[in-house]
C-alpha cells in the first residue's frame, strides 16, 4: 500500500494519527466528463467525447467502488464499447499491480507492471493515492476520471448511442430521492465500513459503527415498503449500496469488525440482495475469490497471518420474495 508523491512511489499506510484514529478517504482527483458532444464537464476545462471503442477501465474485481462501474457497463451494453483491464487482488508496497493471475488480465493497454505507472503516464508529476477504478482514453493518453459516482453517470447516459438507451438508472423524476439515500449509504455504509475497518482508536471505530448499523436499520425499514431504495425501480442508489452489501458477510463482517448483525439477519436486506445479484448480467461482475483475496490478503496491519476464511456459506442466487412488490 503506498501513494505518489511528486511521481514517485512511496510505500506507506492511511495515515490516522492526525485525525484522532479516523480513517479519512481522499477526494479523488481526475474529475473530468465523457460527453455526447464533446464539451467539457460543468467547471472543467478539458472535454472528452462520447466514442466507442476510445476509453478503457482499470478496474479491481474485489473493490466495491470499480465494481460499481462494473456492473453499469454490463448493465448499460457497453462491454463492446469501452475496454477493461483488470488488476491482481493482492494489493501490497507496490499498491495495486498488473500480476497476471487468478483472472487478472494484465494491462492490456501497455503492458505496464503497476497501476501507479498509469497515474505517472497521465501526470509524472502526480501526487496522491493510486485507486481504482480509472477511465482512461486511449486517444489522448491521460486519465479522464477516478471517481466511480461520476464514471457511473456517464456509463448511464453519454454512450447511448452504442449502448442500452432505454435504461437510466438516474432518472430526472427521482434524482432527490436518489441524492436523499445517497447521502447516507456513501458516508455510513460505502464509506462507514471503512471507517470502521481503518480506524485505529476505539471510539473512532465505534462512532463508525453505530452509524452503519442505523444506517442499516433505516434501510432495512424503507425495503419493507418498496421493491427498490429509491421505489419500484432499479436505480443508481441499488447498485451504490449492492456492492456494499454483496461484501458485507463474507469480509466486512469479520475484517472490517462489522459484526452487530450481518446482512443474512436483515429479511429485506438479504432477499434484497438476492434480487439484485439475479439481475441477468450481474452476477458475473462478483468474484468472491478476488474479494476475499484482496481484503485478508492485502491489510497486513488488520490480518498480519493473511489467511482467508474458509466461510461463510453464501447463496446470493436462492430465491428471494421482492416480488411481492409487484
Ligand atoms: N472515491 C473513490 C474511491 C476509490 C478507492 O478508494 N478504491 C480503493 C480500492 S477499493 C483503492 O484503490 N485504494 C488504494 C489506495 O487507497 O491506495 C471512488 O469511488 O472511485
Amino acid at each position: 500500500m503506498g501513494l505518489l508523491v511528486d511521481g514517485k512511489w512511496t510505500d506507506r499506510w492511511y495515515d490516522t494519527k492526525e485525525t484522532g484514529g479516523k480513517f479519512e478517504r481522499a477526494e479523488s482527483q481526475w474529475r473530468d466528463w465523457i460527453t455526447v458532444d464533446g464539451e467539457p464537464g460543468p467547471g472543467r476545462s478539458r472535454g472528452f467525447k462520447a466514442e466507442p471503442g476510445r476509453y478503457h477501465l482499470y478496474v479491481s474485481l474485489a473493490c466495491p467502488w470499480a465494481h460499481r462501474t462494473l456492473i453499469f457497463r454490463v448493465l448499460k451494453k457497453l462491454e463492446g464499447v469501452i475496454s477493461v483491464s483488470v488488476v491482481h487482488h493482492f494489493m501490497g508496497k507496490d499498491g495495486w499491480t498488473f500480476r497476471k493471475e487468478d483472472g487478472a488480465t494484465g494491462d492490456t493497454l501497455y503492458g505496464l507492471d503497476f497501476l501507479h505507472q498509469i497515474y505517472t503516464k497521465a501526470d509524472p508529476a502526480y501526487s496522491g493515492r493510486v485507486t481504482v477504478p480509472v477511465l482512461w482514453d486511449k486517444k489522448s493518453e491521460t486519465i479522464v476520471n477516478n471517481e466511480s459516482s461520476e464514471i457511473i453517470r456517464m456509463l448511464n447516459s453519454a454512450f447511448d448511442e452504442w449502448g442500452d438507451g432505454s435504461l437510466d438508472f438516474y432518472p430526472e423524476e427521482l434524482r432527490d430521492e436518489i441524492e436523499t439515500v445517497n447521502a447516507l449509504v456513501y458516508p455510513q455504509i460505502n464509506n462507514g465500513v471503512y471507517r470502521a475497518g481503518f480506524a485505529t482508536t476505539q471510539k473512532a471505530y465505534e462512532e463508525a459503527f453505530a452509524e452503519l448499523f442505523s444506517a442499516l436499520d433505516a434501510l432495512e425499514d424503507r425495503l419493507s415498503r418498496q421493491r427498490y431504495l429509491a421505489g419500484d425501480r432499479i436505480t443508481e442508489a441499488d447498485w451504490r449500496l449492492f456492492t456494499t452489501l454483496a461484501r458485507f458477510d463474507p469480509v466486512y463482517v469479520g475484517h472490517f469488525k462489522c459484526n452487530l448483525r450481518r446482512i443474512a439477519d436483515y429479511p429485506n436486506l438479504s432477499n434484497y440482495l438476492r434480487d439484485l445479484f439475479q439481475v441477468p448480467g450481474v452476477a458475473a461482475t462478483v468474484d468472491m475469490l478476488h474479494i476475499k483475496s484482496h481484503y485478508y490478503g492485502s491489510h497486513d496491519t488488520i490480518n498480519p497471518t493473511r489467511i482467508i476464511p474458509v466461510g461463510p456459506e453464501l447463496d446470493y442466487s436462492a430465491p428471494h420474495d421482492r416480488r411481492r412488490f409487484g
